[in-house]
């Protein structure tokens, strides 16, 4: 038995080294042509026409979402009437503003891609399989700003999963890192407009309100939590210093360990926020996004697994580090399933321009593939024998419980 499922590890392997290029090309394509939240259309086209052209997957363009997609191949194997083991992997592929692919998710979606073609070539080189196995590739966008992920659930769209897969590039290889909650707003002061030399008493100056207001949370977050954290931008601050500024805007994220504290980190900062413009006058709007993204429920037997085959393929692993926030936290609230992290090659920070380089370096692509075999490969651990599936359902019921305990 062991040796049979090592040898479908390794038909993972060969299947994914043999679709490189294609799987480059896939990701290259990306990375030519970044994209912002709900707007990938050039990602969507060119994931679709990719599992198009591959044999068997039936494709679903614009599906629920107009950039996202899915691909699926299967039920194989089994006997009839049995229960599907529906094994998913996840694409992502928005970039960011200005800056292009500087979190990678052009890799993403070459991994997840890559991870789904693997499998699937090691499932269709054996005839017997113990259960009915169906292969989906979800395109998932928006991760950067909206949470297309959270929509796609709202959808229905996790629901026929048993596991879900995907993994995200950043400095090193760890199975987990722990993604924050995160509740963001849009704080919109409105004042008045009047020249600012000869009669400013006459203005409400909006300016003063989003300064003030940036102090306040500078001010609030001494007194934080070492798991919290906020932060923020000003987007617009006025347009000419002789204008008292009638309109300005910021941008904030607030961050909790878990999503339960997120409503008592966002009653903070309402407070700073109502404050500054009861300080200066002004009116003051705040839009929360519509989207929380939820802190990753983890399912270590799937980790260990995970890290397990890694190993196997030469990756060594941290085991601590920070990380950002991110939509695959509320699916993993819905389905099991693991997020780790990957090395691609470079020691640049995600988010700068370095990491946009890094990312579309061909030397991120070794890491990239050997990523998706890894995962392909605890695919098949899930798949092969049903007593593993048994244990991450299991623990990921038992994560739930404990998660909703008062
Ligand atoms: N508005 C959501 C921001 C998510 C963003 N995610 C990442 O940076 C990590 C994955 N791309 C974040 O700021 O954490």
């Amino acid at each position: 038995m062991a040796e049979k499922l090592q040898a479908l590890k390794q038909q993972v392997c060969c299947s994914i080294d043999e679709a490189k290029d294609k799987l480059h090309g896939l990701g290259d394509a990306i990375w030519h042509h970044p994209e912002l939240a709900y707007e990938e259309r050039h990602a969507h086209d060119t994931l679709v026409r990719f599992f198009t052209q591959e044999k068997g997957w039936t494709v679903e363009p614009h599906y629920k979402l107009e950039t996202a997609f899915r691909a699926t191949w299967g039920p194989v194997g089994g006997a009839d009437g049995e229960s599907v083991v529906n094994v998913g992997f996840l694409c992502e592929y928005d970039a960011l503003p200005s800056i292009g692919h500087a979190c990678g998710h052009n890799l993403i979606a070459e991994c997840g891609a890559a991870a789904a073609l693997g499998l699937k070539a090691a499932l269709e080189s054996e005839e017997a399989w113990p259960v009915l196995i169906k292969v989906t590739v979800l395109g998932t966008p928006a991760e950067e700003d909206g949470g297309g992920k959270v929509d796609l659930l709202q959808e229905g769209s996790f629901q026929d999963l048993d596991v879900v897969f995907m993994a995200h590039p950043t400095q090193k290889n760890a199975t987990y890192l722990p993604a924050m909650a995160i509740h963001s707003v849009l704080v919109k002061y409105h004042g008045r407009a009047a020249h600012a030399s000869a009669y400013p008493w006459e203005g409400v100056n909006a300016l003063d309100a989003a300064v003030m207001a940036y102090s306040n949370i500078s001010v609030l977050r001494q007194q934080f939590r070492p798991d919290w954290r906020i932060h923020g931008v000003i987007k617009h601050g006025g347009v000419k210093p002789n204008i008292i500024p009638d309109y300005t805007e910021l941008e904030y994220y607030m961050r909790t360990a878990s999503h339960r504290d997120l409503p008592n980190i966002t009653a903070k900062a309402e407070a700073c926020f109502h404050a500054a413009a009861m300080a200066t006058g002004c009116e003051v709007e705040l839009l929360f996004g519509k989207n929380d993204f939820y802190e990753v429920l983890r399912n270590r037997t799937l980790e260990d697994l995970y890290e397990e085959n890694g190993k196997a393929l030469g990756m060594k692993f941290a085991i601590d580090g920070f990380s950002g926030s991110t939509d695959f936290g509320n699916v993993s609230h819905a389905v099991p399933g693991i997020h780790p992290y990957f090395y691609i090659g470079s020691e640049a920070l995600n988010h700068t321009a370095e990491y946009t380089a890094a990312s579309g370096a061909d030397k991120a692509q070794f890491y990239t593939l050997r990523t998706a075999k890894a995962l392909a490969m605890t695919a098949l651990d899930v798949i092969f024998s049903p007593d593993v599936l048994d244990k991450v359902k299991q623990e990921f019921r038992e994560a739930k419980l404990r998660e909703e305990k008062p």
